[in-house]
């Protein structure tokens, strides 16, 4: 008892507090297992308190170097959730082996850009990546830890190299882009603004344009205008002449006549990776309408949610890019607020109409798999060509009544059959007609009521 009440050599305050100055606290965890010590006790337990207080040392003692060697003889690279760079050390990371050691992990179902290639009747592959910890892996013969830090369900990610250069992270980051851009590659990626940032959220496939039936001359007016502003002698003129270098183009139409569709025309813009495409879709619909009308909402006190005033603001201020490209679609045009759609934000308008009797037979034919100047063009069904029958069909159909979007939905429905579409199409006619008109009683009559 002599030992715990004072003498023994073990509560020197010179030696305490040696041991605090290098690992502060330490010597209140020693207190306890030096009095054991000194005490009368047998050798079985003296050697038990030993390794005990060995072992407690040693993980003081690792953790604190660890601290110390992470202070100041690493490099770190921090990754926010928002950033793509983010997808792209997720993406990467997911296909490493140390990631089915994870202690703490989360599971992913598949992003979309691998189940568009893959077929769509199978189960969508889940993955799984380290989650709300540090997880030590090897790259190129170096240590390397990544640690995820989960905040308000949201993950930061870090990842750590011993040594002062962070020339095998910047090493790492470049392999995990050139893995994402191989995946994303013929892809259009879509960003959604979320939180005050804008994340990744899906890929869409980028569709041929040939696939989007229009009049000639009205898409080949429009490539071409595009193709010329994306072209580097007229970048320069606009930098010659300071005026912004920035476009917009207006697509209007009724619904299901392809102005969507079009913007996969967006493939021209992402061949040139410093341009920046600004997509609004349906702008009359999202609270982009007449300046009048965002006023009455605000004096309704109701929430107008983006204001034009913001948009515009937007569109023409600091946040507005060099080489901004802007697309917007809508299916009122009349609803825009002229603001909106004056030269210099929108600098081209294009109508895309109701099918006429051209886009009907050239809709029969993408159907049929059919093209005027291919060989089968010339090939017989029943004594007729596909030709004569995308005609038959088209002079059957009335001229800018239904959307292509309607005429592709009865063709897709008679996929199988030829003469089916030809021969079915005057009762489908009659049957859509008496249903728009019904919806349109119906409709009026809400409104009324
Ligand atoms: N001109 C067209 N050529 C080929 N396909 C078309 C055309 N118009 C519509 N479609 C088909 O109809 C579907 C709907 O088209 P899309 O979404 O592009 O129309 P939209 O004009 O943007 O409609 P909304 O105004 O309702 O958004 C698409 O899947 C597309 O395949």
């Amino acid at each position: 008892m002599n030992a715990i009440n004072g003498g023994s050599s073990y509560d020197s305050p010179s030696q305490i507090s040696l041991i605090d100055i290098f690992f502060p606290g330490l010597s209140l965890a020693f207190t306890p297992a030096q009095q054991l010590l000194a005490d009368n006790v047998d050798s079985y337990t003296r050697l038990l308190c030993t390794l005990g207080v060995f072992v407690l040392f040693t993980r003081y003692a690792i953790r604190y170097f660890w601290e110390l060697v992470r202070s100041y003889f690493t490099s770190t690279l921090h990754v926010s959730y928002y950033d793509e760079a983010y997808d792209m050390l997720v993406d990467w990371i997911a296909q490493q082996p140390f990631v089915h050691n994870a202690q703490s992990s989360i599971a992913r179902v598949r992003s979309p850009q691998r189940t568009i290639i893959q077929n769509q009747t199978k189960k969508k592959p889940l993955t799984f990546s380290p989650w709300d910890g540090s997880f030590p892996f090897w790259y190129k013969g170096h240590l390397l830890i990544l640690h995820c830090a989960v905040k308000d369900h949201r993950e930061d990610i870090y990842i750590s190299s011993i040594g002062l250069s962070p020339n095998i992270l910047k090493e790492l980051v470049e392999e995990c882009r050139g893995t994402y851009l191989n995946n994303i590659n013929k892809k259009i990626t879509v960003f959604e603004h979320r939180e005050g940032d804008w994340k990744k959220t899906r890929l869409r496939a980028i569709r041929p344009i040939s696939t989007v039936i229009m009049d000639k001359q009205v898409q080949d007016d429009l490539l071409g205008d595009v193709k010329d502003f994306l072209d580097e002698d007229t970048q320069k003129w606009y930098a010659d002449r300071g005026i912004p270098y920035q476009r917009g183009y207006l697509l209007h139409g009724p619904p299901g006549t392809g102005k969507s569709s079009f913007t996969s025309l967006m493939k021209l813009f992402a061949e040139l990776p410093p341009h920046c495409i600004v997509l609004l879709e349906d702008v009359d619909a999202a609270g982009m309408g007449r300046r009048d009308d965002a006023d009455i909402d605000l004096e309704n006190n109701s929430d107008p949610g983006v204001t034009l005033s913001g948009l515009l603001n937007v569109l023409d201020g600091v946040s507005s890019q060099e080489g901004r490209v802007l697309i917007m679609t809508t299916n009122h045009i009349e609803r825009l607020d002229e603001a909106l759609i004056r030269p210099g934000r929108t600098d081209k308008k294009v109508h895309f109409k109701l099918a006429d009797r051209r886009i009907s037979a050239q809709l029969f034919r993408t159907v049929f798999k059919q093209t005027p100047d291919n060989n089968q063009a010339k090939k017989q069904f029943g004594g007729e060509t596909i030709e004569s029958l995308a005609n038959n069909f088209a002079s059957k159909v009335p001229d800018e009544v239904f959307s292509p979007a309607e005429v592709l939905s009865f063709l897709l429905e008679q996929k199988n059959s030829l003469f089916g579409a030809v021969t079915g199409v005057e009762d489908w006619v009659v049957k859509a007609k008496e249903a728009a008109s019904q919806l349109k009683r119906e409709s009026s009559w809400v409104q009324g009521h």
